[in-house]
């Protein structure tokens, strides 16, 4: 791999601290870091380069499960760190920034390659991006990256503004967007499932497949994170980005080759045949739920609304359900129904696949097998579950759903900002969000912002500690579908999952 410098935007804030450093120090532990190497922190505040070592060695310290109390591994790897404060609207303070990485580069034999990672808020992309591109920082004779962190943009109009102000300096190959969702193994392993099993691929289409259901449900609420949740919601914090990326990923057709540019014209592809939706049609497919007060893991929880930071009467949305449609010749007819909440009774993200059960007919009524599913969890527990129908040997022969299961092991599973990162550094952008997916996704979800922001879509609450709204039963109840729940033995690795219905679960 080239020698780099990495230099990160915002090395003093909570992304930092949590994500990055011990994603880079679980690279250095792995050995994949350039030999050449170096990492330029900047933030406001005034910091040495030693306490800024101790900043990031607490960090990691805390964040990385792999941290090593070896002082020469340690030393070795808190040397490639080194701190500049600059406020990065001011022009001059990047020419200071310049000479410090141009002396690294020269005492350390770097090549002006450079990686400007932003971890900064959003409304300072197009800034940072200008400035670096007009200072010194943009005369270096090697290639650049930028690496910006969701939010792209908070509706269509304005991510498309944010797209064109990032254009005027980096090319779209140089632009390296995460969407950490991306960056999960087990979602990463999607195509693999898809495309390496046959048995999979001929069964991967709407001849044998009744629906697909995508879950990414939350026990946390909104944190201390109300001023910039209350105005984005789920619709644009989880479902606009990640739920839609987990879409496209599941429903994509196999591509020619397996290169970033393939994939992306696959997942393009799957975004531009979803059926439109008119704003007057939101409320007949999309469900819109806000947290009340309940119960999380036995404690007792506030509603949205009382949450420190959360206007009084907000109609923000916490919890966002949807019935897709993918009008092309592989998935037409087949829902895919997609829902996110926060304060919800579990932490799960998992992709569902319901398969048509046409044996049904063929057995006495009281048998009625349970259809097939195949299950990928992909958060917390990494893992495939398969539910089949066996015969129990004993209970009169009867037929009984059996699942089949592969559990990772959570010590061999890395963070999705390791596989990020290190995807970034090679240059490989095969699971980053491309402006052009980005773009399509925006315009699918605009119609529901607009009928959201006009109260065209009712509010239901919910209880927090429940599993949503009633409505998002009745969604899929209108199809003759239900939700598939984890079993409550989830936290003790069991990943079966048991059919809900709307009765038993409110
Ligand atoms: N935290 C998270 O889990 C996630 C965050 N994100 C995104 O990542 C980005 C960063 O988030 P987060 O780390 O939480 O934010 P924080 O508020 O914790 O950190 C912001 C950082 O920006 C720096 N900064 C702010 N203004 C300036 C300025 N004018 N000049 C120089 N530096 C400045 C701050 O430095 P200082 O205070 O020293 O000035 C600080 O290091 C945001 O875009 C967020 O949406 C995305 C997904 C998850
Ligand atoms: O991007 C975000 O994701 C987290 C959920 O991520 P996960 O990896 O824990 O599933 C969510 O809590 C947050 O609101 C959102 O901004």
């Amino acid at each position: 791999m080239d020698g780099m410098t990495f230099i990160l935007f915002g090395a003093t804030g909570d992304l930092a601290k949590r994500k990055i450093y011990p994603a880079i120090y679980n690279l250095f532990l792995d050995d994949k870091l350039p030999r050449a190497f170096a990492v330029f922190g900047t933030g406001r505040r005034e910091m040495s380069d030693e306490d800024f070592r101790a900043h990031v060695e607490q960090s990691v310290k805390t964040f990385s499960r792999r941290w090593d109390d070896d002082r020469d591994r340690a030393g070795q790897f808190l040397r490639m760190f080194h701190y500049c404060a600059m406020d990065v609207t001011q022009p001059q303070d990047y020419g200071k920034l310049a000479q410090r990485i141009r002396q690294r580069e020269q005492d350390g034999k770097i090549p002006e390659n450079r990686i400007y990672s932003l971890s900064v808020a959003p409304e300072l992309f197009g800034v940072i991006a200008s400035h670096i591109s007009n200072s010194e920082l943009g005369s270096a004779t090697g290639w650049k990256r930028l690496i910006i962190e969701k939010p792209f943009g908070h509706d269509l109009r304005s991510a498309q503004e944010l797209n064109r102000s990032l254009r005027q300096f980096f090319d779209e190959e140089e632009i390296f967007r995460i969407d950490h969702y991306l960056g999960k193994p087990m979602v990463q392993n999607l195509e693999v499932l898809e495309f390496a099993n046959p048995i999979l691929r001929t069964l991967w289409n709407n001849q044998h497949i009744a629906n697909v259901q995508i879950t990414a449900s939350e026990t946390v609420g909104v944190e201390e994170r109300a001023g910039y949740y209350d105005k984005a919601g789920a619709i644009r914090d989880m479902f606009q980005n990640h739920l839609l990326q987990l879409l496209m990923m599941t429903a994509m057709q196999m591509p020619r080759q397996f290169s970033a540019r393939e994939i992306r014209n696959e997942k393009i592809k799957v975004v531009k045949a979803l059926r439109p939706l008119r704003r007057e049609d939101v409320a007949k497919h999309v469900v819109r739920g806000q947290y009340g007060s309940g119960w999380i893991n036995g404690k007792p929880a506030v509603a949205y609304r009382d949450e420190p930071g959360v206007d009084r009467e907000s109609n923000t949305d916490t919890f966002v359900a949807a019935r897709l449609w993918i009008d092309n010749e592989m998935w037409s007819g087949v829902p895919f129904y997609i829902r996110t909440g926060k304060r919800m009774q579990e932490k799960s993200t998992r992709i569902v696949i319901e398969f048509k059960n046409p044996l049904r007919e063929s057995y006495p009524v009281h048998v009625n097998p349970a259809p097939n599913l195949l299950v990928i969890h992909v958060n917390p527990h990494e893992g495939v579950s398969f539910q089949l129908n066996s015969k129990h040997p004993g209970k009169d022969s009867r037929v009984e759903p059996i699942t089949m299961e592969f559990a990772a092991n959570a010590n061999d599973v890395p963070e999705a900002y390791e596989l990020l990162l290190y995807d970034a550094l090679r240059g490989d952008s095969t699971f980053f969000a491309h402006w052009e997916e980005v773009e399509w996704c925006w315009k699918w979800v605009q119609p529901i912002l607009d009928a959201f922001s006009d109260q065209q879509v009712p509010l239901h609450l919910y209880e927090a500690g429940t599993q949503g709204p009633e409505a998002a039963f009745r969604l899929l109840e209108e199809d003759g579908f239900s939700w598939w729940e984890l079993n409550r033995h989830a936290e003790e690795g069991t990943l079966v999952v048991r059919r809900e219905m709307l009765s038993a679960s409110m």
